[in-house]
């Protein structure tokens, strides 16, 4: 369903980060979730990226995802290449009101991960409702601006 998302910045320190599905794309989410702090945990079929076995602190389970996998979880990341999976992974956890992201999809998720600038003293994080390359775009012409201004 196409509606507007609400925009938050959210702590991610010490929480825990569920990633189902191993590959190239879900290696670039668990960088992410990473880099601000995240527990995270990869629950998957086999590991397509093997950069993932790789990432310190990062517990990789090759089995099936069943729903107790979600207990105390606060983020689901369905990363799977399986996009009726993953909208039933999104379906699972919206009902169990734990924020989820599904990365083969531009709805079918309560979370997005958005196009973020970082400078010093500023964060800036871009959106256009599911269409990442609009996004990146607009948050290259910030960065721009915002080096130009020197507002980092
Ligand atoms: C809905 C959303 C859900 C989510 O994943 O959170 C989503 C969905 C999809 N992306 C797809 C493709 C690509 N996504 C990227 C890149 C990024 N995608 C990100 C976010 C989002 N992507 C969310 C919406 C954000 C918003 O509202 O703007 C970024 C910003 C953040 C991040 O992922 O961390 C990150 C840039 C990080 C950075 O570089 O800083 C690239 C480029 C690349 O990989 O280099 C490509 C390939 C080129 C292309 O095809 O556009 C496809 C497959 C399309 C298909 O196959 O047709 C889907 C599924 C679909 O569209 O159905
Ligand atoms: N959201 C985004 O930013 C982007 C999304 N995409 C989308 O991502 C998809 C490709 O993702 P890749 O990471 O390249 O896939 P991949 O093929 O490298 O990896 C898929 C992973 O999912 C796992 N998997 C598949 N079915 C599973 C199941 N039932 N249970 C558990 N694990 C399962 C596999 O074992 C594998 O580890 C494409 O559909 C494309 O449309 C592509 C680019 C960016």
């Amino acid at each position: 369903m196409e509606h507007k998302f609400f925009p938050l910045f959210v702590d991610l320190n010490d929480k825990r980060c569920l990633v189902i599905g191993a590959g190239n794309i879900a290696y670039r989410k668990i960088k992410t979730l990473l880099k601000y702090g995240a527990m995270v945990e990869v629950i998957t079929r086999d590991v397509a990226e093997d950069r993932i076995s790789e990432l310190q602190g990062v517990k990789v389970s090759v089995k099936a995802f069943s729903e107790k996998d979600l207990e105390n979880v606060f983020l689901v990341v369905a990363a799977t290449n399986n996009s009726d999976f993953n909208k039933e992974i999104f379906e699972i956890c919206n009902a169990k009101n734990i924020l989820v992201n599904n990365m083969t999809s531009k709805f079918d998720m309560n979370a997005r991960f958005s196009a973020v600038y970082e400078g010093e003293s500023v964060q800036v994080a871009v959106s256009s409702m599911g269409y990442p390359k609009k996004s990146l775009e607009i948050r290259d012409n910030i960065k721009k601006m915002l080096e130009k201004n020197n507002c980092q």
